[in-house]
């Protein structure tokens, strides 16, 4: 089992470039299948479940490779319609396969996918979504067989804006006979550049960004050529990171309008922000004051994403800061270590209420899900002695080279094998 070993108390200063968001490639790569022929993805990052989803491309007959975070898909000697259920098990974004095999091959074979622990993630709106579109599903044996035989144009009304639901449709859409609308769609910047890679394929959607989406089927797609949009959640998380440590960053290669929600917190809690047009420089104050209200919601609200990083951040701040889980049911399981290093932190149902203390010391601690994980890692680095995280395969679910990272910037952080 791999760990990260962390001596806390070293300020984190100098400068980074964000890699390519996780939460933007996934689909993507799903969306490869779509024009079977070859697909150029530039800024990837090396992560485990892009490492999950070329294993899933290759077992239904994609010729893929991975070098210096550009990936290749060439995806026209697709040769199966039925995704192996260990690799859906390992990550939620399995479920992306659906709407992209439903338009190229009319059917597709998947389990339930698996994912971390933050609590229920039904796939209702997915599925509702694609039957709207013309797909039969049948549900047995914890498998999906769908099947389609021309998948038809609609309207598709979301009873909530699902990322995940929105970027299904939009993917099952690209080939269907006639235009389809999404309304009440999602409207976080990964869908933009959903939309980007697929308009350089030739499909014809508009409306990204806003909660109304547009479709336009068309017959055939091309090959392509895209560069991932950089991480807002990763960018946010170092931003953090920094602050804890009441250091001082420079990050390149990110869309400050993409975490402004993040950065008016960040200011609320005294640090220093400088915006350019692909850069952020943020420098600590003396001390960090709690913020008194953090509620996560949709795009353009405060991201699920950062919600424990930022609570770590806030367990040493001065004054108290309440936290509202409106996304996830159960995404507070980094409270409980955060207590064991010293923080206080009451959690009643979904609001948390963290009582800024002067001092974290380290501890032994386990990851339970990737952000709270990286929650972990930034309270380490704050903390008086050593700190231990272990589960970091969660922490490598989504960020690629995280140790590296921040010793770049000073950490003392080791990862262990
Ligand atoms: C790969 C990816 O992009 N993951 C992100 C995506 O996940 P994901 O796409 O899974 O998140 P959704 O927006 O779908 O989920 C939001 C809420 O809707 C509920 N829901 C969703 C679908 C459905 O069919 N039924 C239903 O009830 C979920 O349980 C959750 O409570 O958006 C989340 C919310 O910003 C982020 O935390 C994840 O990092
Ligand atoms: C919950 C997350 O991702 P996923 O939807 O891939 O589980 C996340 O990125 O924080």
């Amino acid at each position: 089992m791999c760990k990260f070993v962390i001596n806390g108390g070293n300020k984190l200063i100098g400068q980074l470039r964000i890699g390519g968001a996780k939460n933007a490639v996934l689909p993507i790569l799903a969306a490869t299948v779509l024009n079977g022929k070859e697909s150029i993805l530039y800024d990837c990052p090396a992560l485990k479940d892009v490492d999950t989803m070329i294993e899933i491309l290759k077992s239904i007959g994609c010729k893929v490779s991975f070098e210096d975070n550009v990936l290749s898909v060439d995806s026209s000697t697709l040769s199966s319609h039925e995704i192996p259920e260990h690799l859906v098990r390992e990550m939620r974004s399995s479920i992306f396969l659906m709407g992209p095999m439903l338009a190229r091959c009319g059917k597709i074979k998947i389990s339930y996918p698996g994912g971390c622990e933050i609590g229920p993630r039904p796939i209702d709106l997915h599925l509702k979504a694609l039957r709207e579109l013309g797909v039969t599903i049948n549900e047995a044996h914890g498998f999906l067989e769908c099947e389609v035989s021309d998948l038809r144009g609609c309207e598709i009304q979301l009873d909530y804006p699902s990322v995940g639901a929105t970027e299904n449709a939009m993917l099952a859409a690209v080939m269907a006979k006639g235009a389809t609308k999404i309304r009440n769609a999602a409207k976080e910047p990964e869908i933009v550049d959903l939309q980007t890679y697929l308009n350089v394929t030739g499909a014809k959607v508009s409306g990204a960004g806003t909660s109304e989406i547009v479709i336009e089927g068309v017959e055939r797609l091309q090959k392509a050529e895209h560069h991932i949009m950089p991480d807002r959640i990763v960018a946010g998380t170092f931003l953090a990171a920094v602050a804890i440590t009441g250091g001082e960053v420079t990050l390149d290669n990110v869309v400050p309008e993409h975490i402004q929600p993040i950065l008016s917190k960040l200011k609320e809690s005294g640090c220093l922000i400088l915006e350019k047009e692909r850069q952020i420089k943020l420098k600590t104050p003396n001390q960090i004051r709690a913020v008194d209200m953090i509620k996560t919601l949709p795009y353009p609200g405060f991201p699920t994403d950062m919600q424990a990083q930022f609570m770590a951040l806030m367990t040493v701040a001065k004054g108290t800061s309440i936290f509202t889980e409106t996304i996830f049911e159960n995404r507070y399981k980094h409270v409980s270590e955060l207590t064991r290093m010293g923080a206080n932190i009451k959690v009643d149902g979904r609001v948390a209420v963290v009582k800024g203390v002067k001092r974290l010391t380290g501890a032994k601690l386990s990851a339970k899900d990737l952000r709270g994980g990286a929650a972990l890692v930034l309270a380490g680095l704050a903390a008086e002695g050593t700190t231990v995280v272990d589960q970091i395969i969660h922490i490598e679910r989504g960020y690629d080279r995280f140790d590296k990272m921040l010793e770049q910037l000073g950490a003392q952080i080791y990862r262990i094998n």
